[in-house]
Formats: structure tokens, sequence, C-alpha cells
């Protein structure tokens, strides 16, 4: 009861333990039978007699043979069920289940129809003079028929838990399927993987029904334990008690070792925050960012500045060669990017917007949306395997894979692509040093904190020398303190990577501080390509500028050009410059040009509208109040100082006016 809360421990209700201690009671009973009517005495001469022993043989070699067909074939038929779709993939996995429920006797008879004398296949093996039905080999058929059902199930299981990013990642880093399977799928699954043999082993060596119906009871052939076990009930019920002991004791043993801790589940990260559909930190808008905060064009000037504070002066590996990118993207993405090398893009776009399809469709991973022209550098990548485009992705929470260490997780990219194991780890141990965790390279992601983590899986992505790096939301999972310094060592690298970034974020101070260009996606079509300044000035969507913070109104300009802007809620907005006249757009206005007063002011400002204060939030030093209008006026966010909150005396429902000067507000024609 490790594990559980202290009350929970201690309170067992009764209408729940009586059963319980029942059917504990029923399991044991049989067992305490067995071990109370054993010849202890006679026990080591009777299981060391001949036939004991030649059917324990018989046994072993049976179940031995059904573990090794049920892994032969059990494990690519649970991958399969696992990991793709196909036509009638219910009716096959009720086809896997089907000898568990099926009476073993019933499951002779269905064999024998197959494979007997007068079975669909008989004739034919016949005429190769093989013969299944009362063999040894039929009795290992008729153990591996029941027996490997174990196994598919409980590979699939761990499969189907297995987070494909894990593997996708791999494949990004230059891992050809094969190998991800070997190095990645199976270690993952190792646990999944051995309990079912197992199961399957223990299954086989317990197989009766089946067995008696379609390989008969021939000592020496087809005799296993439990059909001695039957036959010397009948003439010697001791010997049969001991048998039984013994297969008893094999049992237990399974169940024992089965306990070890190789059947608990891995933990992959202490990050591990995973994002499968639906999973991930909430995530949402964030308040606003000052257009100030700047943000950086790489490029080669900035990039021996920007990299000086951390780690050697020039990457490890030979001198990178620069990649720009061009791409154009159709389907359930539309996007088209031309960009130098040396760019930073970042994605951003409401929930749903498209951003992970775009990378997936770059990566090769989706047949969502396709990347019509796919060029790096100079080489057309649009039809490459995912394997082959040196795309490297670094998923949200990392991916780093648990059963390997941080460094042999940098060095798995090099690998994949053929560099000898000890170059490949001097390599990933200088990219580590880079990002300033080396002295975790023996560490298993386990043990990294959530920055450490990410600063690995950056060194990781690096070191493959991709041609594109797609960063996936990389600061979503740090809390604020290591998100600042995530950001700077990522600005530090991003610098001297020779490639095109693209970053997914839905954090504006990221998007600005980080980026170059932002793509914004609405519904999966690019809304705007610009650069940081030309989206904080002239936002082409209500989304994009409520992302940075501002206020933003569809709307319409009068038809007579005077500046006045008819907005879709009802209201009436004067811009002093006067926009063309019958124009649909957007009016934009930032929070800190809105002015709050308890009583409607007079003079200059030309949009007043009449409101409550719905909500009020710190950002920085300063409030954000945010005004829900009355009588058809918009909501509106102010930006005020907590002192002149605290002069007006502004709680959640006071009346406010808020007033906007006309020179304040921008009218963007969309
Ligand atoms: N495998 C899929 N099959 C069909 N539709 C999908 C699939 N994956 C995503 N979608 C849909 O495609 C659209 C874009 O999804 P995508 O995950 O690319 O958005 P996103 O911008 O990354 O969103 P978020 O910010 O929530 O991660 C959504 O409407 C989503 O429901």
């Amino acid at each position: 009861m490790r594990g559980l809360p202290e009350a929970v421990k201690k309170r067992i209700p009764l209408p729940l333990g009586i059963p319980a201690a029942l059917a504990v009671t029923f399991l044991l009973l049989p067992l305490a039978g067995v071990l109370a009517h054993a010849p202890w005495s006679s026990l080591p001469s009777r299981l060391a007699s001949h036939e004991v022993t030649q059917a324990l043989t018989l046994s072993l070699l049976v179940s031995g043979w059904a573990l090794l067909i049920a892994l032969l074939l059990g494990v690519p038929l649970a991958w399969l069920l696992a990991r793709t779709e196909f036509p009638g993939k219910s009716l096959v996995r009720c086809l896997v289940m089907l000898p568990m429920v099926l009476p073993p006797t019933v499951a002779g008879v269905a064999l024998l129809q197959a494979y007997g004398r007068h079975g669909i296949l008989g004739p034919a093996l016949a005429s190769y003079d093989i013969t299944l039905p009362f063999s040894t080999a039929g009795a290992v058929m008729a153990s591996a028929f029941v027996a490997m059902p174990f196994l598919v199930i409980s590979l699939e299981g761990s499969l189907a838990g297995l987070h494909p990013r894990y593997e996708e990642t791999a494949t990004s880093l230059g891992a050809a399927p094969l190998r991800v399977f070997r190095t990645i799928t199976l270690p993952m699954v190792l646990p999944g993987l051995i309990a079912g043999a197992a199961l399957s082993w223990a299954r086989a060596l317990g197989e009766f029904g089946a067995t008696i119906t379609f390989a008969g009871n021939l000592p020496g052939t087809t005799q296993t334990l439990p059909l001695q076990v039957y036959l010397l009930l009948q003439d010697d019920p001791e010997g049969a008690t001991a048998v039984s002991l013994l297969l008893l004791a094999i049992a237990t043993a399974i169940l024992i070792s089965l306990r070890g801790s190789w059947l608990n589940p891995q933990t992959p990260t202490k990050t591990g925050r995973g994002r499968g559909a639906g999973e991930g930190p909430a995530r949402g808008v964030k308040p606003y960012v000052r257009p100030s905060a700047g943000h950086t064009t790489r490029g080669p000037a900035t990039a021996a500045h920007t990299a000086a504070p951390e780690g050697p002066p020039r990457p490890p590996g030979p001198a990178p060669t620069p990649h720009p990118l061009r791409t154009t993207v159709t389907g359930a993405v539309e996007a088209t990017l031309n960009a130098p090398a040396g760019t930073t893009i970042a994605v951003v776009g409401p929930n749903g917007a498209g951003k992970t399809t775009l990378l997936r469709t770059l990566l090769g991973l989706t047949t969502r949306a396709t990347a019509t022209t796919l060029t790096l550098g100079t080489e057309d990548a649009s039809h490459a395997p995912p394997h082959h485009r040196r795309i490297a992705w670094v998923p949200q929470d990392g991916a780093l894979f648990p059963h390997l260490t941080a460094l042999a997780n940098t060095a798995y990219g090099l690998r994949a692509q053929g560099t000898p194991r000890a170059e490949a780890h001097r390599e990933a141990r200088q990219w580590l040093d880079r990002l300033g965790v080396g002295a975790l390279a023996h560490h298993r992601p386990g043990r990294l904190s959530g920055g450490q983590a990410q600063r690995v899986a950056l060194a990781r992505a690096l070191a493959a020398r991709p041609r594109l790096l797609l960063l996936d939301e990389p600061l979503a999972a740090l809390d604020q303190s290591t998100r600042t310094h995530v950001r700077h060592t990522l600005r530090t690298h991003l610098a001297d990577f020779p490639g095109v970034c693209l970053l997914v974020t839905h954090d504006p101070v990221e998007a600005v501080s980080l980026a170059s260009h932002v793509l914004v996606l609405e519904n999966g079509r690019t809304v705007q390509y610009a650069t940081p300044t030309d989206l904080t000035r002239r936002p082409r969507s209500p989304w994009v500028a409520r992302m940075l913070g501002r206020n933003a109104w569809p709307g319409r300009t009068t038809a007579d050009g005077d500046g006045t802007v008819l907005l879709d809620d009802g209201a009436r907005l004067t811009t002093a410059e006067p926009p063309p006249a019958a124009t649909t757009g957007l009016a934009v206005v930032p929070p800190e040009a809105v002015s709050l007063h308890t009583t409607r002011p007079t003079g200059s400002p030309r949009n007043i509208w009449q409101g409550k204060v719905r909500e009020i939030t710190a950002q920085g030093g300063r409030l954000r109040v945010l005004v829900e209008g009355t009588d058809g006026a918009p909501e509106t966010v102010a930006e005020i100082t907590p002192s002149a909150a605290a002069d007006l005396a502004l709680a959640e429902g006071t009346p406010v006016w808020a007033s906007i000067k006309a020179t304040e507000a921008a009218f963007i024609p969309l």
C-alpha cells in the first residue's frame, strides 16, 4: 500500500473487506491444499525420476519454442496494431484475443481443422512429409497459439503508452526506422515486452487442453508436465501433487521476478510534461508586452557578440554551411517562407491554428499538409524521407530519451548519421559544455531539472548538425526564472546556428525577443509574416493585436473619409489621421493610451465611452484594467499606474469613462 495517503491506508470498509478476504481465501485454499498434501519426504526422488525430468525437459523445450514463435510473430504484430491504421484492425485485434477466451480444447480442434491430416493445410504439409498433429512441433504450435496473445496485448499496451514524439524526435535526428525501433522503441517498451514474454512463456508452460487435443499425450514427444499431472492423477495422486508443486514453484518464480523493478514503467523525465492530445500546460495569450521589448535579428555581426559569454567561440564540428530555407506548404496549413540562413521565425497563432501541423509537415511526419517545395540550402528536400531531411525538432518537453544519459542523448544524431562512437561522444560533450550542462553528461533525463533538460534537448538538436531547427514552445514547461535563463541560452546559441529556426510560441515576449520574423497562422492560413516591429505597429488581425496586448476592434471607415470608424460593436471611433474612406480594417489602440475617469471627462479626447471595470490585473509595475463597455461601447483595456487606480478607487464593477485621444488611435486597412 505504499504511496497511499495515511487515511486511506487505515480504513478498510467492511462491505469491501469481507468479500476481499473471501476472495483471498478462495485463491489461497487450493494452493494450501497442494502444499499440505505434497509428498515432502519422497519429493526429491519423485521429481528426479526419469518420467518427470523427461516431461520437464519437453515442457521447457515446447514453451521455449512457443515463446520464440510468439516473439518473432507477435512483436511486429503488436507494433502494427499500436502504431498503424489499416483496414480490419479491430478484427485483427479480436483475432489476437480469441485464443485467450476460447476453451483450449476448442483451440485444439481448430488447430486440427487447419493443420490436421484433413485440415486446410494438412494435405499440402503432408506432401512435404510434414505432420504436425501428435508431434512435438504440434505441441509447440498448440502452446504458441494460446500463449501469443499475452505477448501481443502486453506489448501493444506498452507501445500505445509510449508517446510517438520520442520516435519522431529520433527520426528527426537522422535515425532510419529500424534504428529508431532498435534504439528507442524497444528499450522504452522493454518492461512491457519482458512482462508479456514472461506471461506468454508461463502460459505456454502450463498449456494443456489445446496440446492434448492437437498433439496427444505421447511420453517423450508431446507429454509435457501439465499432461503428466493429468495422467498421474488417475494412478498416483501423490505424484500428481508433486509435479503440480513443481509447476506451482515455476509460476511463483515468474510472478516474483515480474515484481522486479524492470516491470515498473519508465519515468521519462522530470519534465515529462508531454503533450499528447489535449495534454500540456494551460496556455493563453500573455498580457501586454511592450513593443520596445526589443528583438534579435541574427546574423554574423550579432553572432560573435552574443555567443561570447558562453562556451567556446565556435560550435564543435566542421565549419557550418549556411542553409537558407525556401518552402511552400499547402493543405491543412498554407504558408510560404523564404528566409535567409540565420533567421529565427516565431510561429504564433491561436490554439488549433496549425502551428504544430506546419512543423510536422516540414519534418515529413504528417500527410495532412504537404511541403510542395522545401529547399534547404541548395538541396530540394520536398520528397526526402524524414530521417534524411536533417531537420531537428525539439518538442515542447524536450523528449529526451529516458534510457540514455545526457551525453548519449546528445550524441544520438551523430551516431545515427554514422559518426564513430568516440568522435560522436567527444562532439556531444563539447555541445553540452557549450550549453553549460557538461557536468550533467552522465545523468539520465530523470535526474535533470526542467531548464537542464531543455538545454540538453537543444544541445542534442544542434549536435545533429541540422539544416533547419524546429522548436515547439521550448520554454512553455519552465517556471518564470528558469525561462529567463533558458531564453538567454537560446538567444545566444541561435545566433550561431547556420540555418533557419522556426520557433512555435504562445508567448509574445518569446516571439519578439527571440525572432527576427513572426509568422502568424490562423485557421491554417498565414495572416501575417512580418518583423516584430512591423507586427507591433501594424497587426493585421484582432488576434495578433490582442496577443501583443493592444486594443483591436474590427470596423469600417465612413464613406466621407473624415477619420470616423464605425466599429462592428456599434460604437464610433475618431482617428486623427483620416484613413481611406469606406474601408474595412482594424482600429488599434495601445492600452497605455486609454485614460480612465470616474466622471465624464471634458477637453480634447474625442473618443469617450462609458463602461464598468470587469477585471484588474498587475502587469509589471502597472495595472491593466479591463473595462466592459455599456450602450454598445467595445471592451477596452487600459494600462494605468497603481496610484492612478488608487486615486480613482477602482474596483471590479466601478463605473468608469474611458477616453482615447484621436491621435492615439490607428486604423489598419485589412
Ligand atoms: N492528426 C490530425 N488529424 C486531423 N486533424 C488534426 C490532426 N491534428 C490536428 N488536427 C487539427 O488541425 C488543426 C491544427 O492543429 P495543430 O495541432 O497544428 O494546431 P496548433 O496551432 O499547433 O494548436 P495548439 O496551439 O493548440 O498546439 C486543429 O483544428 C486540429 O484539431
